[in-house]
């Protein structure tokens, strides 16, 4: 990739993607925005300092906060601390929210942009691998709360999303490799030749500068785009990204979020396909291809955790409908379908199978 690339989410926003772009960053704000909130993870300036720098340069009245690290930032108390500079700046319709970081910032400021007088313009520079495919891409916000992952948010359109690979050369490698995770879900259920490319060098894919890495992150984010374009509030085909999800957010939760989303979901991935698997909707090849995918670029395949609070955890995924579970399995490669109520049983052995 040598210019930017632009990927448009149907007519919803625009992603651009490209190598040394984070000056881009004020043609994504719309017009007429006179004053800018930089929200940033604490710890990490170096790209949020230059960001502010451009907008002031640009003569928008810049404030940054710094919000707690990593998921403590999905918190309730943190959004009423933003929701505070808002409204001590007088932030109205016309100004507008920029996040700079991983998925845990673009999630929160989102949701602060969405719920600020109800719905100010939102940009996302997001500066992890997993943001730019995955969460910074189609308006998904939230946060958590004690009962649980997501459980309070708001679908908010971003302006515009501004992903400069170029910022991945500071991310440790986990985060790198946790961002994968949400790559090979794209692989599985819309995008096989992302999977072709991870088998074929899966060295490449975690390299930050290389030519593989930014292929899947263009194969990636069209995959979300054409997902959301279809279906943005999640009322049918929106479902399919929640693959490995349903166990992936319980896993995170029951742990305290100590453990990466990507590295929860790759776990997630394999229960799905070993649920797929026991109901004959995937072959043992398939299967298996998980387990290969996921630990040739280094994510966890197996897990040993209380089963019984997995399952409570479980029964508050969004996709549940009553007491009803809801998952999302491969009906063959590419071929996501939803699988209704699964019993008890079914879901414990499918536990069992993930060893470890
Ligand atoms: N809204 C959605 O559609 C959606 C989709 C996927 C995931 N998510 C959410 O995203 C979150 C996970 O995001 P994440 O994996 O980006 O985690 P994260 O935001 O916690 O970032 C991971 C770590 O990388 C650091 N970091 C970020 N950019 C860096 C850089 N360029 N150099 C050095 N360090 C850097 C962060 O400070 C943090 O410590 C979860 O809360 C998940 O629920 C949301
Ligand atoms: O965009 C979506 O839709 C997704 O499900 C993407 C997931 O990768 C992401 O982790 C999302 O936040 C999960 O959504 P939730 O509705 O289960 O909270
Ligand atoms: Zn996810």
């Amino acid at each position: 990739m040598s210019d930017a690339l632009t990927i448009p989410v149907g007519d919803l926003h625009d992603v651009v993607v490209g190598r040394g772009v984070l000056d881009r960053v004020a043609d994504l704000l719309p017009d007429g925005v006179r004053q800018v909130l930089v929200v940033r993870p604490e710890g990490l300036d170096r790209y949020a300092g230059p960001v502010a720098d451009l907008l002031s340069a640009r003569g928008l009245a810049v404030v940054t906060a710094e919000v707690p690290d990593a998921e403590a930032a999905k918190d309730v108390h943190v959004a009423a601390r933003l929701w505070g500079v808002l409204g001590e700046r007088a932030f109205t319709r016309t100004d507008a929210v920029v996040a700079v970081g991983g998925g845990t910032v673009t999630d929160l400021a989102g949701f602060v942009a969405a719920t600020w007088l109800r719905g100010v313009p939102v940009v996302h520079v997001p500066t992890t691998l997993l943001a730019m495919v995955d969460a910074a891409v189609g308006g998904k916000t939230g946060i958590n709360t004690a009962e649980g992952k997501n459980l309070v948010g708001a679908f908010h359109t971003p302006a515009g999303v501004l992903c400069d690979l170029d910022v991945l050369e500071t991310l440790p490698r986990a985060d790198l490799v946790a961002g994968l995770a949400e790559v090979v879900k794209g692989g599985f259920i819309a995008d096989p030749a992302i999977l072709d490319l991870l088998e074929r060098d899966p060295a490449a894919a975690t390299r930050w500068d290389s030519p593989a890495l930014a292929e899947l992150v263009e194969r990636k984010v069209r995959v979300k785009a054409q997902v959301v374009a279809a279906d943005l509030r999640e009322f049918f085909l929106r479902e399919v990204l929640n693959y490995g999800h349903t166990l992936g957010h319980a896993v995170e939760q029951v742990e305290g979020y100590r453990r990466r989303h990507g590295e929860a979901v790759a776990i997630g991935m394999v229960f799905a396909a070993e649920l797929g698997y026991r109901t004959g909707h995937l072959d043992a090849d398939l299967l298996a291809r998980h387990r290969r995918v996921l630990e040739g670029v280094g994510l966890p395949t197996t897990y040993s955790g209380d089963a019984d609070a997995l399952l409570v955890a479980m029964s508050r995924d969004k996709k549940a409908r009553g007491s009803l579970l809801r998952f999302v399995v491969l009906d063959g490669l590419a071929r996501p379908v939803r699988l209704e109520g699964p019993d008890e049983r079914l879901l414990r052995e499918s536990l069992a199978a993930l060893g470890g």
